[in-house]
């Protein structure tokens, strides 16, 4: 197999999850996966292939800098990056034509452009999935070529076209199997938080693997407020944690002890869900996904620019389930304190939400995209 996706953790750990089913179930044939990974150079797919011991090669890639205004596509810097794309095309079409797999999987990200169309040009059998329940750009562009397109939750199916809805599966968004059994104690102890008061809820803020200035610039605005009412773990970004540690340092050493900063989350991810009983986010695909597997009571705060504003979608349609409560347009620091004041005083409400929010949830997607994908290699083999 070839797999391909990345640019954000919304793409590349569905990729990873797939690879590692695939190979689990081989494994039980006593038969082992023959994978390579194609991404970008530098990326976070690289560093996470590389972490895996999985083979990884390396195309090049364009990104396509969206704007309101047409003329803003056409920007220097997109020019000069569009140019890199018949660059990345050939590159992988001769990766593909030398490896042969029996299949390619495609998740996502600009770096799945070349590479699907690599596969298209050598007749191997394309596996597209989409984490949103729109299709995002890249795989808009895909979709057309690919022999199955996996979708993340039914509502896409409406939105897809008619030529392309004949070959869509939905298979729900894999989440890490980690992910789904984390332990809390293990996070007090990996993360240093002694200082947590266990009688206190635990609230985790994330603003995705990159962090977010909004998220963070309003939980600074009622952190004293929440600090009283709550531990607080809070992932920030890596290029954020020098400027939130200074603004932290202002924090009373009463309660200083009850905040833990960290820029990003890697192993210890899954024991801080754990422990999590209410979580702060934005609502990506990847994160929601996690979020309703386990069921967590979470306020979402969408991220506005969003490719066609997805993520507002996406949190708008748990808060009409009440499995979230959404922060939609303007969200302000008062806000934030109003949907958190009950949540975290009542034990019992947030357990109701929690429980509706794991009626979303789809643990068994990574197993349903490792069908696909299997039947279209088969496929190909036959
Ligand atoms: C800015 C942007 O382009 N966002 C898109 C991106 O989301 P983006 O990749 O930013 O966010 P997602 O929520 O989809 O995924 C983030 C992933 O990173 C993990 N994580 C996060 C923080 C951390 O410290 N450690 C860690 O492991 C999360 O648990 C999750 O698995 O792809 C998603 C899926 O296509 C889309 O829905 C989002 O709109």
């Amino acid at each position: 197999m070839i797999v391909t996706g990345g640019g954000t953790g919304g793409h590349t750990y569905p990729a990873l999850t797939a690879v590692r089913t695939l190979q689990g179930r081989l494994a039980e044939h006593g038969r082992a996966l023959d994978v390579l990974w194609v991404g970008s150079a530098g990326s976070l797919e690289a560093r996470v292939a590389a972490g895996e011991g999985i083979a990884f090669a390396e195309v090049a890639t364009g990104k396509v800098r969206r704007s309101r205004n047409p003329l803003g596509m056409l920007s220097l810097a997109n020019l000069k990056d569009m140019a890199r794309v018949p660059l990345g095309v050939a590159q992988a079409r001769s990766i593909v034509s030398r490896f042969r797999p029996d299949v390619v999987l495609a998740t996502g990200g600009y770096v799945a452009v070349p590479v699907g169309l690599g596969a298209w040009m050598c007749r191997r059998p394309l596996v597209v999935h989409e984490q949103t329940v729109r299709l995002g750009l890249a795989n808009r562009l895909l979709a057309r070529a690919a022999r199955r397109v996996a979708v993340s939750s039914e509502s896409s199916l409406t939105l897809l076209p008619e030529s392309v809805r004949r070959t869509a599966v939905v298979t729900g968004n894999p989440v890490r199997p980690e992910v789904l059994t984390g332990r809390p104690d293990k996070a007090i102890g990996a993360l240093g938080l002694h200082g947590f008061d266990s009688a206190l809820p635990t609230v985790y803020v994330t603003g995705g693997a990159q962090g977010s200035q909004q998220i963070n610039g309003l939980v600074g605005e009622i952190l004293p407020w929440l600090l009283s009412q709550a531990n607080v773990v809070h992932q920030c970004g890596p290029n954020n944690v020098d400027e939130l540690r200074r603004r932290a340092a202002q924090v009373p050493a009463a309660s200083a002890a009850r905040y833990h900063l960290t820029g990003y989350l890697g192993a210890e991810l899954p024991d801080v869900l754990a422990l999590a009983d209410v979580v702060i986010s934005r609502s990506g695909a990847g994160t929601l996904a996690e979020l309703t597997s386990l069921g967590k009571a979470a306020v979402l705060i969408p991220l506005a620019s969003s490719a066609g504003g997805e993520q507002a979608h996406n949190a708008r349609h748990l808060a009409e389930a009440g499995a979230a409560v959404a922060l939609l347009g303007e969200a302000s620091a008062h806000n934030l304190g109003e949907a958190l004041a009950p949540l975290l005083a009542d034990p019992a409400r947030r357990a109701a939400m929690a429980a509706r929010a794991r009626t979303h949830g789809r643990p068994d997607a990574a197993g349903h995209l490792t069908d696909l994908v299997l039947s279209a290699a088969a496929n190909r083999r036959s």
